[in-house]
């Protein structure tokens, strides 16, 4: 059984890999190329659900999400990231939801996007035996605070803010922490200030890991952000094979005889 302790373990050794799944499919295919962590994340709201953020998306929206991948899982640590508002508001209710993944979906452990509030809860979650993966930098969830997508940590007091939470969550019992969007140095240094490992989104080389949102690794996405890299091209393979087909039904050329069969002993009905 993958453990949080396999993820502390790599830190410093080797590269964590990370990367999204929010299906069967998809999380197979990541799981065998054995990626160490697949994070069942939040931007399923926009990847999959439609939405401009992930503000709308619901405890229900990624429990599905949840299950779905780690039915498709063996090996990889499948990581459940806890929707806008259903942690933080009450801790028996963020407790209550963030232990239905591990309960009823099979998740190993949640991602919280943290603040000086998610300190207390991340401690009392790990007592209680809920791995917390913290995440720092570009919380998207707050996204009408910010106005966009804005780069973090840039100025001193912005980077000692983040470098504190990153402690305060180490201390408080994450077993490792995203940082999204912020300067790579201010991630080298927060990630060697920590024994926990990091893993970074748009910040830098120097983390501990890496985690990507795997439809803009592919290509699937119609818009990535700029520090995603596109290592495929699904959209278009998705878009030529659409094509073909409505041209192969169009000229009559599908379906062939072998995609169609005939009983003998029919009689004409009509
Ligand atoms: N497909 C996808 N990939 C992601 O990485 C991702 C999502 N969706 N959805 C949730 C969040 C949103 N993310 C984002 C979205 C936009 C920027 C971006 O364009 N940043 C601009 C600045 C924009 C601003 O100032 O408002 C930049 O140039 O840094 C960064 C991260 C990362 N996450
Ligand atoms: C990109 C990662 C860190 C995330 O939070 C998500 O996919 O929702
Ligand atoms: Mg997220």
């Amino acid at each position: 059984m993958p453990t949080v302790r396999d993820v502390r373990a790599k830190s410093g050794e080797e590269p964590i890999t990370m990367l999204t799944a929010y299906d069967a499919p998809t999380a197979e295919i990541v799981d065998e190329a054995d990626v160490d962590v697949i994070l069942v994340g939040d931007s399923v709201g926009n990847t999959s659900l439609g939405y401009e953020t992930t503000l709308p998306v619901t405890v229900e929206d990624l429990a599905r999400h949840v299950g779905a991948v780690s039915r498709s899982t063996e090996d990889a640590l499948v990581v459940a990231d806890m929707p806008f508002l259903s942690i933080g508001v009450d801790e028996a209710d963020s407790i209550e939801n963030a232990g239905r993944m591990l309960k009823d979906e099979g998740a190993h452990a949640v991602k919280l996007e943290c603040g000086q509030h998610t300190v207390s809860l991340t401690e009392r979650m790990v007592q209680l035996g809920i791995p917390v993966m913290a995440h720092l930098g570009l919380t998207p969830q707050h996204v009408n605070q910010y106005g966009g997508y804005p780069r973090q940590g840039t100025d001193q007091d912005g980077a000692e803010r983040i470098l504190e939470l990153a402690r305060a969550h180490e201390n408080a019992g994450a077993f490792s922490l995203v940082l999204e969007h912020v300067p790579s140095n201010l991630a080298a240094d927060v990630t060697d200030a920590l024994d926990i490992p990091t893993i970074g989104i748009g910040a830098g080389p120097d983390c501990d890991g890496q985690v990507l949102v795997v439809d803009d690794v592919v290509g699937l996405s119609a818009w990535s952000p700029s520090f995603s890299k596109q290592f495929g091209t699904v959209r278009r393979e998705m878009e030529s094979a659409i094509d073909e087909y409505v041209s192969a039904v169009e000229s009559g050329s599908f379906p062939a005889p072998e995609h169609s069969h005939e009983a003998d002993d029919l009689e004409d009905l009509y």
